[in-house]
């Protein structure tokens, strides 16, 4: 199942930096595994915004919600999700 996702990161001015930087490489590393495992497929930058968007292939809502929930960054997203279905004049 497609799923389009919008994440906005929000991170507190105040955060300490030594957490900042610890977050923002845990949640790099996420990426790049689900990334490799091919869960991830697109992860694009929002031009000009701390923000992605991104398509998961997953199994089913559960296990969208369980990588969602598992973003080392999620406790600073605010997260949107669409559920895709094939456009029908799309030509691949
Ligand atoms: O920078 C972002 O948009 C948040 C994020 C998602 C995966 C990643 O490495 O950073």
């Amino acid at each position: 199942m497609l799923f389009a996702v919008h994440m906005t990161v929000n991170l507190p001015p105040d955060l300490d930096p030594a957490v900042r930087t610890s977050t923002v490489a845990a949640e790099k590393e996420y990426a790049r595994k689900l990334q490799h495992s091919g869960e991830w497929l697109h992860l694009w930058r929002c031009a000009g915004q701390y923000s992605n968007l991104s398509v998961f292939d997953v199994t089913d809502n559960d296990r969208l919600n369980e990588l969602l929930w598992g973003l080392p960054l999620f406790p600073y997203m605010d997260v949107t999700v669409t559920p895709l279905a094939r456009h029908p004049s799309a030509v691949r």
